[in-house]
């Protein structure tokens, strides 16, 4: 038997051998990116000295092109080695400080000799370019070091399952070459290293989870059979850990069929992706495409409305509860969000194939040249069998042949005359070019009278049309905002009811409000998905077929036309849809049916999986136990075992108060070391009043905004439903009152912004508790400093 010590010694004995291994190949890559950056700044200094331009004539003018192109080539062949020497630089410099951070003994059933696998960020082969020193972590063997503890264990190849048995799993944390510690575990992934890399300090940046990813992590990441991957996963459960993983995942197993620009990740809102942007990287992958849903309505509509966002919407939702109409509108806002209203939708869709479609006429100089129902009729003498964009494209060809006869017929017409004596010199010069580029003429300018005016009448007339033009071609005499406020119109909705299916009791006071908001040019954010939806699907929908992966995340908050919209727009994609019910935030949530459910309809079950994660890694223990009693059937929820200080509630007599004992805990916090400090409240108009109060005491203190693009470490005020998704070392809850967080609705806001914290949380009130905050809840925490007395008295 090796005795521990001896252990250590051998493996640190490896480490240094590996280390030099690494330098050695840093100095011949430094070499050869030294000597391709030389020859790229010689070729670009010399490239007209290496090419014989000449263009005396058309063999000439070839060879010149030729060489030139052949220079160019040489130069991008250059380009692209020192690119990629360069990349294989920055990972082996990586690997240098800490080449590795597991070891599996594996023995193949059947077979004699052991295999040592050791397991870093990328592979590394021996000098002779034989062996594996290093095992990607993606490899197909690494798998077994996340999935099984010692003993029997398998995992897949593409050419089949291996089976075998695993007869040592040791884990090393290795820096600057040397060994920090190194431990045999049993179970899957230690705790020891957990808890190490869980009670550190954040920062802002969202760091890799490789050297700990747990077994049912490991089924997110290395799933590739399903066409729909749904993950439901408590609060700090590494949903979004995990998909970052699962990016870096394909890209490793699929290299050279899928590259990162075929990914895209829908994160929740800007800064989101600022705080995860630098886990592909460390892993030395590129970035995939990041967007949020909004930001897609916004390229789509925000020209043609003003249009709502998500975060407004939820504003409105919790801060005008007194504002007029406020009930029809959270009502609409819950049915619009639903898969029976994508339903209505559809079927409205269907009834336009016999009526009902709208048209604009085509107006020129304010002529209606074609009428609005003479397209409509156009429209409908058409054979129904033909969808609706194919239809479209017929009126069109038809609209523009009436176009071309219209301009034809313009050509006399005495405006075209004014317009001729208007027409500046420029223009002149730009017409007479323009047609001589088309050949109606040779000579070097208008000699003839005639001639001139009929060209530029022809060329008068052709730019007045070309607006309209371009607006046929466009499909732009479909009247879109029409046909879909048309829906809201007197007894439209409740005719296209199938048995069984009902609109929402307010249905009219919905529909109204819905019509004049249109009208006003103003595009709700309930409003704005199956807006686009119905414009898509009248004139064809413009879809991507290029991405090959879309990863939804906080994906509980998307609607149930939200996912029909995106799974429209990537017909080949396959989707990754992380979230947790228990933080559907928006405002739709609370009885919509926009929840998983509505997603997994869209696909078949076969091609559908969906996997349960439970156990929590952000906070503390003590921080998770209090936060499940805040939502039904938390107690499924597992802490990891992390100590810690209990949450505390300070209650106060009034705000002043309260902010008062929140800025003595910033203190206290940033003496303690704490990198990352959150204050939450529950809206942006909050957030700034805030903000306000304690920037005097609080030195370096920041708001976030939703435009907010950056997330940095510090102290900052931000409100609930931006905190979604990130994490803080300490979380300060402004006001976890009654008044703040009591209808049901508010909820899971409460468990959203509680989940936040890592390692301290600390609630504060001026008045009476939230009822989330129950008496069991209550026995979980420490009251605050000045309030001991308060608290007992109310428990
Ligand atoms: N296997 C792991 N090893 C180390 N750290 C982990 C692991 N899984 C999760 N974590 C850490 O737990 C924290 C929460 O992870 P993450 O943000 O991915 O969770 P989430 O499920 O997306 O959370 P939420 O839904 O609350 O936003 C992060 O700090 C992450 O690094």
């Amino acid at each position: 038997m090796v005795k521990p010590d001896e252990q250590w010694s051998r493996e640190q004995e490896r480490v240094t051998g590996i280390v030099r291994e690494i330098d050695r190949r840093i100095d011949k890559l430094e070499d050869q990116t030294l000597d391709a950056k030389g020859e790229m700044i010689d070729i670009r200094k010399n490239f007209w000295e290496d090419v014989t331009v000449n263009f005396e004539d058309a063999a000439e003018a070839a060879e010149t092109y030729a060489s030139m192109k052949q220079q160019a080539e040489l130069l991008s062949e250059r380009e692209r080695t020192h690119r990629e020497a360069d990349k294989q630089l920055k990972t082996l410099r990586k690997l240098k400080s800490s080449p590795y951070f597991g070891r599996i003994d594996f023995t193949e059933a059947g077979g004699e000799s052991t295999d040592l696998i050791y397991l870093g960020i990328a592979s590394l082969r021996d000098a002779k370019d034989e062996d594996y020193l290093i095992y990607d972590w993606r490899a197909p063997v690494s798998s077994l070091y996340y999935d099984y503890p010692p003993g029997p264990a398998e995992y897949e190849t593409p050419m089949g399952t291996i089976q075998g048995e695993l007869q040592l799993k040791r884990q090393f944390v290795i820096r600057g070459g040397e060994i920090v510690s190194l431990f045999d575990t049993g179970v899957t992934i230690g705790d020891e290293l957990l808890q190490e890399v869980l009670g550190k300090q954040s920062d802002a940046q969202m760091k890799s989870i490789v050297a700990t990813i747990q077994r049912e992590q490991n089924r997110i990441i290395r799933n590739e059979r399903s066409r729909l991957l749904v993950v439901q996963g408590a609060a700090g459960s590494g949903k979004t850990s995990a998909a970052l993983q699962r990016v870096a995942y394909l890209l490793y197993r699929f290299r050279g069929q899928l590259t990162a620009d075929q990914i895209v990740l829908f994160s929740p809102n800007p800064m989101f992706n600022s705080y995860v942007a630098t886990v592909l990287p460390e892993l030395g992958e590129e970035n995939m495409q990041q967007t949020t849903f909004q930001d897609y309505l916004h390229f789509r509509l925000g020209r043609a409305f003003r249009l709502e966002g998500p975060y407004e919407q939820l504003e409105y939702a919790l801060a005008g509860v007194d504002e007029p109409g406020y009930t029809v509108r959270m009502e609409a806002i819950r049915y619009k969000a639903s898969a029976a209203f994508v339903r209505l939708i559809d079927r409205y869709l269907d009834s336009l194939r016999s009526g009902g479609m709208r048209f604009k006429p085509l107006v020129f100089r304010g002529e209606s040249i074609v009428k609005a129902t003479d397209i409509e009729e156009m429209f409908y003498s058409l054979d129904r069998s033909i969808s609706l964009p194919n239809r479209l494209k017929l009126v069109a060809e038809r609209l523009l042949v009436r176009l071309k006869e219209r301009e034809a017929a313009a050509l006399d017409e005495p405006w075209v005359d004014e317009e001729i004596e208007l027409l500046d010199k420029e223009t002149y010069l730009k017409a007479y070019q323009s047609l001589r580029r088309k050949k109606r003429f040779a000579a070097d300018s208008f000699d003839d009278f005639d001639m001139e005016k009929a060209v530029l009448a022809e060329y008068v007339v052709r730019e007045r049309f070309k607006p309209l033009r371009a607006r046929i071609k466009k499909l732009g005499f479909v009247d879109l905002k029409g046909v879909f406020r048309q829906l809201f119109g007197n007894g439209a909705a409740s005719s296209l009811l199938a048995e069984g299916e009902a609109l929402p009791g307010e249905w009219d006071a919905i529909a109204d409000q819905t019509a004049a908001r249109l009208d006003q040019g103003e595009m709700a954010y309930e409003d704005a998905t199956p807006f686009l939806y119905v414009v898509e699907r009248i004139r064809g929908f413009q879809t991507n077929t290029g991405v090959r992966h879309v990863l939804i995340d906080e994906a509980q908050d998307y609607t149930a036309f939200q996912f029909a919209f995106l799974r429209r727009m990537f017909p080949r994609a396959k989707v990754t849809a992380l979230g947790d019910l228990n933080q559907s935030i928006n405002a739709h949530a609370t009885g919509g049916d926009g929840g998983f459910d509505a997603l997994e309809s869209l696909y078949d079950t076969e091609e559908t999986e969906r996997i349960v994660l439970t156990r929590s890694y952000r906070s503390t223990r003590p921080i998770v136990e209090f936060t499940s009693t805040l939502i039904p059937g938390g107690e499924a929820i597992e802490p990891f075992n992390r100590d810690g200080l209990k949450p505390t509630l300070t209650e106060t007599s009034h705000e002043a108060a309260a902010q008062a004992a929140i800025a003595d805990r910033i203190e206290a916090l940033q003496a303690a070391g704490h990198r990352t400090i959150a204050v939450i409240c529950k809206t942006a108009a909050r957030s700034e009043r805030v903000f306000e109060a304690l920037r005097g005491r609080i030195a370096g203190l920041s708001l976030i905004r939703q435009e907010t693009n950056e997330f940095e470490e510090g102290t900052v005020v931000i409100p609930s439903y931006l905190s979604k998704g990130v994490e803080f070392d300490a979380v300060l809850v402004e006001d976890a009152s009654d008044a703040a967080y009591a209808l049901e609705s508010e909820r899971r806001l409460f468990y959203t912004v509680c989940t936040r914290a890592m390692h301290e949380l600390h609630l504060f009130a001026a008045g009476v508790w939230s009822p989330f905050i129950s008496r069991q809840a209550r026995a979980l925490c420490e009251p605050g400093p000045a309030t001991a007395t308060n608290i007992e008295a109310q428990v």
